[in-house]
Order: structure tokens, then sequence, then C-alpha cells
């Protein structure tokens, strides 16, 4: 039997958890917020504390948010690298710049542990029913070592190659991508609303129409219903959107939709929107022009 534990149980990796539970494998879900940590428990989650626990886990899968705080976990004063057996893999799943999955693969490599750079896109319905995509690099001995884990929370899972970093760098041009989307939309349905089309009717028709995308149909519902609890908060774009623009600018390469995307996200963070859940950008635009959203005023 596999065991693995899986460290950040936030909006991905709680979903992300209970699918490698449900798959059979003793599962351990570490959190820094107790209550995430019974929750898990409450759900069938294995018993121990980490540091009596380290040595005996095949795999464990990292969803914590960024990188500083992946290096904690894995190289802190408490990092679980130094206790975990030879041959074991970390599963990294945080959105981290290449350079810095690069960095982690080669101090996990002389601590003879392996290193998946390991992003993941599908949202939160994509984390809780076990379809997410893994854009993954890494050595072969990685992937086979993760397959258990991999097989429990992906349907697709694609191999760039031996080199931690490339992973990464494929998430960066996802996000790219998903953030210009996920900021259009909100553009859209509220330059919409300026025009008499109400957020129903948006919803309704544009994603049958050629303006639709993934991000558009997934974050649509949070504004007509007017709810905005986190499942990817503000606040993850800032530093996804900076990812991409600081790869940009070492590459020479420029990026200004990505740019202007960019300062969207920090006005809504700096009004003071930025754990409220992405879709709630569109509310920067509201207030510009003085709309009303569903479920406000
Ligand atoms: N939310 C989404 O739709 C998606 C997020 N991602 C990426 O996945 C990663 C996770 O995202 P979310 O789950 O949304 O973030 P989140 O903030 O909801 O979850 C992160 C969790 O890590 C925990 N944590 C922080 N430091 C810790 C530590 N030292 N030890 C144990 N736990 C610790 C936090 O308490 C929190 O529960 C991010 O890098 C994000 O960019 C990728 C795809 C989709
Ligand atoms: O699923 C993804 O890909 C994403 O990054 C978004 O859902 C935003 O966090």
């Amino acid at each position: 039997m596999t065991r693995i534990a899986v460290i950040g149980l936030g909006s991905m990796g709680f979903g992300m958890a209970r699918q490698v539970l449900g798959a059979g494998h003793v599962t351990h879900g570490f959190d820094i917020n107790p209550d995430a940590e019974s929750r898990f428990r409450d759900e069938g989650g294995a018993e121990g504390a980490l540091p009596e626990i380290a040595q005996t886990l095949d795999i464990v899968g990292l969803v914590v948010l960024n990188a500083e705080q992946t290096e904690t976990v894995l190289f802190g004063p408490d990092g679980i690298v130094g206790q975990m057996r030879k041959g074991a893999v970390i599963v990294a799943s945080a959105t981290v710049a290449p350079d810095f999955a690069r960095e982690m693969a080669r101090r996990c490599d002389e601590a003879g542990v392996l290193y998946l750079d390991a992003p993941v896109s599908g949202g939160v319905v994509g984390a809780s029913s076990g379809t997410l995509s893994v854009m993954a690099a890494g050595r072969a001995e990685a992937f086979e070592a993760a397959r258990p884990y991999l097989d429990a929370v992906a349907k697709r899972v694609f191999d760039l190659g031996a080199e931690s970093g490339a992973g990464s760098a494929m998430k960066a041009v996802n996000q790219l991508l998903a953030g210009v989307n996920l900021a259009v939309m909100t553009e859209a349905i509220t330059f919409g609303m300026t025009q008499g089309v109400s957020p129903e009717k948006f919803m309704e028709i544009i994603p049958q129409c050629a303006g639709t995308s993934w991000m558009l149909e997934d974050r649509v519902p949070q504004i007509v219903n007017g709810d905005y609890t986190a499942k990817s908060m503000i606040n993850i774009w800032p530093k996804d959107l900076g990812i991409v623009m600081d790869i940009a600018r070492s590459a020479g390469f420029s990026a200004p939709i990505t740019a202007a995307t960019l300062q969207q996200f920090l006005a809504a963070a700096g009004i003071g929107l930025g754990h409220e859940d992405d879709a709630a950008l569109a509310k920067l635009y509201a207030r510009n022009v003085g709309l009303t959203l569903p479920g406000e005023g």
C-alpha cells in the first residue's frame, strides 16, 4: 500500500487529498490551519504528526500557495526533505517560477529525494473530481514513483521531459491565457451590463458563442450568483502573472496584454478584494462605472 502525504489542504489540496484517499492509499493531510487538518482526518485521513511519519512516506504532494511556502515545507526549520527516506518523491504543484523549480529539484537531488515539477490546471472542480491536467517534468524515476498519486488526482499527465522547470514553464503559458481570459470575461460581462445585457443573459448566450473560454464558463456563475467565496483568490494572480512578466522580461519578450491584466488584479487586491474569488475582478469594473452586480446593494 502506498503511503502518501498531501501538504497544503486549501482550495486545491483538500480536493486532491480526498481523491488520493478515495483511491485507497494511506493518506495524511497536513496544513498550518488545524481546522483543515481535522476536517481531513474526519474524512478518513491517516493519523500521525509529520516528523513521526515522514520516514514512512512514499510520496509527498505539495499544494501550498507559492515558492516561499514550498521552500519552507521542503527545507525550512522542520523541512520534510531531510526527514524522508531516499528514493521517496516530492510532487510539487504550487505555481512557481521555472528557475525556482530547478533549484528545488537540485536540492532534493542532493538529499537523495526525487522531485517532480508538477503544476496543475483544472481549478477546484478538477481538484475535487480527480480530473486535473498535470504539466510535469522530472527524472523517469520520479514519474514512476509518483504514479499512484498522479493516477488519483489527474485525468491527464503531460510529460515535459527530464528537467524540472519545464512543467512550470508550461504552467506559466497557461496562466498567461487563464489570467487574460478571466480578466477579459469580467470586462465583457460588466461592459454588457452598460448595454442592457444582464449577467444571466451573458451566461446563457456567450458560452454558445466564439467569445467563450474555460475560465469564462468556470467563473461566470460566481458573478451571476453574487458568491465570491474564494475557490481561486484574486491574490493568486499578481503571483502568477508576476511570474509570467518576470520570465518574459528575462527573455526580452514584450507581453503588453499580460501587463495590463496584472495591473487590474493589483488594483483589485489594492481595494481589498485579494481574498475573494478571482471572479470578483468584476467588482473593480462595476465600481468604476457605478454598476450594481448581482447580490450587491
Ligand atoms: N485555486 C485554483 O483554482 C488553482 C490554484 N493553483 C495553484 O495551486 C496552488 C494552491 O492553490 P490554492 O489551493 O488555491 O491555495 P490556498 O491558499 O487555498 O491553499 C494553500 C494551503 O497551503 C497551506 N499552507 C501554507 N503554508 C503551509 C505550510 N508551511 N505547511 C502546511 N500548509 C501550508 C495554507 O494554509 C492553505 O490551506 C497555488 O500555487 C495556486 O497558484 C493551480 C490551479 C488552480
Ligand atoms: O486551473 C487553473 O489552471 C488555474 O490556474 C485557475 O483556476 C486559477 O487559479
